[in-house]
């Protein structure tokens, strides 16, 4: 057990994890539990599963229930790593919606939704985290979840990919505010990783083999893809790394012929 946890990048830490249900969450929540830390889990319908995952490593786990787009989830989730355990040493700003539509005829809803969950939701949490972090006086790692789809297009994502990019820029500005309080912040750049978000999209063969042929790695990425990254960027590993992007994509981004 010693030797194992000598190995352990989170040990004893606190992270929270938006929409820790299911897909990316669901494997970043469980890689930093295996890496030694206690999670507090958002959701927005159940966590099952995850809860079952972290209780079987034998690390904590706790989750709480509510939409990111509230800014009210963001206090209840700080409350409840408080409440649990302590405090907060990490936050990863994971929840998501990438509702696949056409530009001209983009449903108002739908776009202020996106942007509500997405973005607004990424900025609650993480201010209401970082002030946390402030008043403990001992640091902290903040990572967001951005997007290969921050830096490229997407014909059915016009209002998705703002989003992506907005908070990767949301990393680079926090990264300024919160330095002087030893608190980084990141943001982890997933390429196309097999989930919920994209089942239907990826419903269709011909993008299926388009996306493989295309990937140099050969094949699109797993939610587990994203865990290592997320987890190396929470730790003193990475404790001169701010206002970073780190792309996880198997190389797609740089493909272009
Ligand atoms: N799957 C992919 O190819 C990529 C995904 N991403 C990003 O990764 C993040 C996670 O997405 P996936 O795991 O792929 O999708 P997913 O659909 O499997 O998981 C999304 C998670 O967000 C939660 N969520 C959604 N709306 C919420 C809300 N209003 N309040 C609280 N929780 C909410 C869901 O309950 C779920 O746990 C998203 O931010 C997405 O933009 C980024 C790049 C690529
Ligand atoms: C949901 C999409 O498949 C996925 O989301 C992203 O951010 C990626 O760029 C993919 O387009």
């Amino acid at each position: 057990m010693r030797e194992l946890e000598k190995h352990m990048l989170l040990k004893d830490k606190t992270v929270i994890v938006t929409g820790g249900s299911r897909g990316i969450g669901r494997a970043v929540a469980v890689a930093c539990a295996q890496h030694g830390a206690n999670v507090v889990v958002s959701h927005h319908s159940h966590a099952d599963e995850t809860i079952a995952d972290i209780q079987a490593l034998g690390r904590g786990v706790v989750a709480v229930k509510g939409d990111v787009a509230d800014p009210q989830t963001a206090q209840l989730l700080v409350q409840a790593a408080v409440e649990n355990f302590g405090g907060v040493d990490v936050l990863v700003s994971n929840a998501g919606i990438c509702p696949f539509h056409g530009f001209l005829d983009m449903p108002l809803e739908t776009f202020q939704r996106t942007m509500e969950v997405n973005l607004h939701g990424a900025f609650y949490v993480t201010q209401a985290v970082a002030n946390r972090m402030k008043d403990q006086g001992r640091g902290g790692a903040i990572i967001a979840i951005s997007s290969i789809s921050a830096l490229v297009g997407g014909e059915y994502q016009t209002h998705y990919t703002p989003t992506k990019a907005g908070v990767h820029s949301l990393m680079q500005s926090t990264a300024i505010a919160l330095g002087k309080y030893g608190i980084r912040c990141n943001s982890v750049m997933p390429g196309t990783i097999l989930t919920d978000i994209n089942k239907d999209d990826l419903s269709d063969p011909e993008k299926v083999a388009y996306f493989n042929k295309r990937i140099p790695l050969g094949r699109m990425g797993q939610p587990e893809d994203i865990g290592g990254a997320v987890v190396f960027l929470a730790s003193d590993m990475a404790a001169y790394v701010t206002g970073a992007s780190l792309l996880v994509d198997g190389g797609l981004f740089v493909n272009l012929q």
